[in-house]
Parts: C-alpha cells; structure tokens; sequence
C-alpha cells in the first residue's frame, strides 16, 4: 500500500524516503519492536502506523470504530483498540503479551512486535527483541526518560539490535517545544552510545494526531528537518547471521540405513557446498562435506536459515548439540566463557548454583558467577558478586562441566545466544549472550584462578610437553593443569582473555 495518499496531512511527496529509497532496497522484512514504559503511547503509535499505511482492512476499521464508541475529538477511531487482539488486555488495561503486526509502504514491509510495558513482562520483551533488527523506543515527551525506558534499550542492545529509533512521543501536550526534544534527545543518544549502540535516530511525533509518524509535521514542528518515523523504518537495515564463517547446531544423526549417515540441522550462519572442509566442535575432528541434502533435494549449496542433512566424506563422532563448522573462522570451544544477561523470573539468578544453558539443541550443565551488574540510571556497570534480581542485567561467568562451543553475540546471533534453565522447576530464568570466551590461563590473567583453585593452561603441545617435563610443574601439579590445544587456538583464548579487562 502506498504510503503517499494522505487523508489528514498536507505533504504526500516524502523527499528524504525518495532519496532514501535509492541508498538502499532490502527484500527481506524489517522486523521491529516498540518498548518503552507503560502509557507512552505503544499502541497509540502501532495503530496510527497501520492506520497511516492503509494496514487497516476495512472491516476491521468498522469493528474499531464500533469498539472505541465512535471518535475521539480528531475524528479518529481509538488506535490503542487497534492492537487490542487480546480480549484481556482491554479488560485490564494492559498489554500481556507480544502481538506481531504487518505493515508495508511502497519501499519495504515491516513486522511488528508490540511488547508490554510493565515491569513484569521483561521477559516478553526479551522474547520479541531476539529476533528484532530494530528498536522503536518511546518516551512521553513530558517526563523523557524513565528507567523502564533505560532498561529495555538495554535488553534490545543485549539482544543485538544496533538501531534504535527514540519516538518522542505526545509532543502536541508540550507545545512542540524544541527544548525539550533537545534535552531528551542528547540524554537518550549519550546512553544508547554507552550500550555500543550507534544507529540512533530521535523523533519528535505526536503517535495520536500522526505527526512524523507517516506524515511530516511540518506546520507543527518546522524545526525538526529529520525523518518521519516510517522513513527512518524503510532507511534501516536486517541483521544478518551470514557474516560469518559456516555454522551447523546439529539437531539430529540421521541414519535410516548401514550405508547412510547425515547430520540434520538448520544452518545458523555462513555457506557451505560439497568439497569444502569443515570442524566438528568440540571434538576438532576435520571432515569434508560430501553431499548436501534438504528433504527431497540434493543441494549444490546451503546458506544461512536452510535446513539441511550434511553427509561427510568419512565415519566421523557427531552427536546432537555438536556444532559442524567451517575450518576458517572457527566458533570458540571451551569451559569458561564470559555473557551478559537478563534474569526473567522473581527468584533472580543465584550466584554459584547449576543450571541448565540451552543455546539451539545443545542443553549443558552449567554454574553462573556474576561479576557486575548494570546501573540502569547511570548506564554503568557495578561490581556485583551476589545474585542477579528479576529484570537486573548483569555480566557473569560461565563454567560448564564439558566443552561448549560458542561464538560471540556480535558474531552470530544463534551460536552466541542462550537461555538458562531452572533443573528444578524447568522455568526460563534468564536470556543472555555470549561476550567473551574466558582465557584459560585464567591463573595469569590477573591472578584469578579458575575452575575452584586449579590453574588451566592452554597451551600448543609442543609448549605444554616442555613445560611438564620441568620440575616447577612437578610441584605444582596439584594446583596446575595443563591442556594441550593448537597453536590458533591458544592464541585465541589468549586474545579473547584479554576483552574486556
Ligand atoms: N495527547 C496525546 N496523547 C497520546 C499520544 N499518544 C498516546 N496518547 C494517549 O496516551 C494514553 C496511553 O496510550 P497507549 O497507546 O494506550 O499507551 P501504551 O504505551 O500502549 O500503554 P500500555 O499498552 O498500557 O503499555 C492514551 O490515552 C492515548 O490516547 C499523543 O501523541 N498525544
């Protein structure tokens, strides 16, 4: 649907989307979500974006007008309504769970997440952000910016999404005054930056009477010469799990007969085609792919999101939840790794107790120590050693009893994602992401041991068998452990140790 016919505002050409529209033209779907605190104006500005962009079926337009008892003084249904799927939303007064919603313009189509606001629904918000390229976060342009505001940009950034677009919202109730825009704006951009978020776009609109919502201000607001929300939609880009190198979460050993074997899954990030070389994690063993199968094809390639069957050229050990890989930029095999995360249910995380980490099929025994935890006012992280309350963010340590395999977040949002699970009531009881595998020369890094008291060294063999044959290891062999890794792969830890610090 066209974007340019207009009922309510004057201006129907839209210039910065026409330009726009030449940088660049994505297929795929953006896919947003809207978070911010309650009563800001979610629905209102969800609604007025379907309504604007003609999203809005005629008979739903009918059902919405009946339900809103005709009007509001503009003339217009109520929007909140629009969004109003859940029957108990309407007779609570709140919104309970993530509704996604369709929309286009003659550019690019877009879907929707509308989160709650309530403090207690972190969790759905953690849920419609993993999969978002983009955050629409509001804010009443009479109070600017709460915590909850704070808190959900910082979930969405824990999440992945680099772009954020700050809707200052309900400017028609502070005289569409400038200052204010300035003020909350300059706040909003100083603390996305301090989340590593860069892509910021503030917008001043009024979500109830549609301005810069579709339709430029420009007879209210003359002094904004940004884009309207929907122009700064179609300007963003995806997210892409295809930047990096080849990634296989096995998910199932087939074997329907002696002669066959495949390793089914779905590709979480890179290419592969028969001939090239691959890893199975965490064992290390190399292999070659041999044929490539979906369920009635044999494929000449596979990429990123395809769900295929990868037959290797040799009897290889792989089981469920081993990850096949390419050889070149291989993902991080290890004990110890260093996340950030979000705890989701009222007991919190309790510091030193062993979960369960689920990242795609892979379900592994896992203790969590946190470190620090984010001041969600000064956007600063304090030494935090005890346990992480509901809705409190916080970077932890991992330490897993076998080998997990992991990228970071930042390489692949599948490989380097995670939710934790209670062993004893099986509940959900936080979401993160992995930052930094955790140098196992943990002992010289900084002093701190790892693993209880024990040092682990990783080290090439050629270095480790040296080592052990001195008589310093000999008396220290107690507290000392030596592992032999490849050379590449000590001076990954060595270098992924050191982030951070
Ligand atoms: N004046 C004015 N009022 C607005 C604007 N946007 C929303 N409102 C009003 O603010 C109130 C809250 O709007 P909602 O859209 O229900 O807010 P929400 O953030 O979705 O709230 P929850 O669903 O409870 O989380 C409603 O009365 C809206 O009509 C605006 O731009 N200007």
């Amino acid at each position: 649907m066209s974007v340019t016919a207009t009922s309510t505002a004057s201006a129907t050409i839209l210039p910065f989307a026409e330009s726009a529209a030449k940088i660049t033209r994505d297929v795929r779907p953006l896919r947003l979500i809207t978070c911010g605190s309650v009563d800001d104006g979610k629905s209102t500005l969800i609604g007025r974006l379907l309504w604007d962009t003609k999203a809005v079926k005629e008979d739903q337009a009918v059902t919405l007008a009946r339900d809103s008892g005709g009007q509001n003084d503009l003339g217009l249904p109520d929007f909140a309504l629009l969004l109003d799927g859940l029957q108990a939303e309407r007779e609570q007064g709140i919104t309970i769970d993530v509704a996604y919603r369709y929309f286009s313009t003659e550019k690019r189509s877009f879907i929707v997440a509308d989160t709650p606001g309530h403090e207690q629904y972190t969790r759905n918000m953690a849920t419609g952000a993993s999969t978002a390229d983009l955050a629409i976060l509001l804010a009443d342009a009479r109070v600017g910016l709460l915590e909850q505001t704070r808190r959900h940009a910082t979930i969405a950034s824990l999440m992945g999404i680099r772009q954020f677009v700050l809707a200052v919202n309900k400017f028609d109730l502070v005289n569409y005054d400038r200052e204010i825009f300035d003020r909350i704006s300059h706040e909003f951009r100083e603390f996305a930056l301090s989340l590593g978020v860069r892509q910021i776009t503030a917008i001043p609109m009024s979500a109830l009477k549609g301005e810069n919502v579709v339709y430029p201000a420009t007879s209210t607001m003359p002094w904004y010469e940004g884009p309207t929300l929907v122009e700064a939609l179609e300007l963003a880009t995806t997210r892409s799990t295809q930047t990096g190198g080849f990634r296989l979460p096995v998910q199932r050993v087939s074997r329907p007969g002696e002669s066959f074997r495949g390793y089914q899954g779905t590709v979480a990030g890179g290419s592969i085609k028969p001939g090239d070389s691959v890893v199975i994690l965490p064992s290390g063993t190399i292999a070659n792919v041999k044929q490539i199968v979906t369920f009635d094809l044999v494929r000449n390639a596979a990429v990123a999101g395809d769900a295929i069957t990868l037959v290797l050229d040799r009897q290889v050990d792989v089981a469920r939840g081993d990850v096949i890989a390419s050889l070149d930029g291989q993902p991080m095999t290890g004990l110890n790794f260093e996340g950030q995360m979000v705890a989701l249910q009222p007991g919190g995380i309790e510091p030193g107790k062993r979960y369960w980490l689920k990242s795609g099929s892979r379900r592994q025994r896992v203790a969590v120590e946190p470190i620090s935890q984010l001041d969600l006012q000064s956007g600063s992280w304090a030494p935090h050693a005890s346990g992480l309350d509901m809705n409190a963010i916080g970077k932890v340590r991992l330490s897993f009893e076998e080998q997990a395999v992991f990228d970071t977040y930042e390489q692949n949002r599948s490989t380097g994602a995670f939710i934790l699970i209670d062993p004893d009531t099986l509940n959900t009881v936080a979401g993160g992401m992995i930052t930094a595998k955790r140098g196992e020369l943990g002992g010289i890094r900084r002093g701190e041991p790892v693993q209880g008291d024990r040092v682990i060294l990783s080290l090439p063999a050629d270095l480790a068998e040296l080592l052990m044959a001195t008589d310093a290891f000999a008396a220290r062999r107690d507290d000392v452990e030596i592992r032999r890794v490849s050379g590449a792969e000590a001076a990954q830890i060595l270098t992924s140790g050191d982030k951070d610090r």
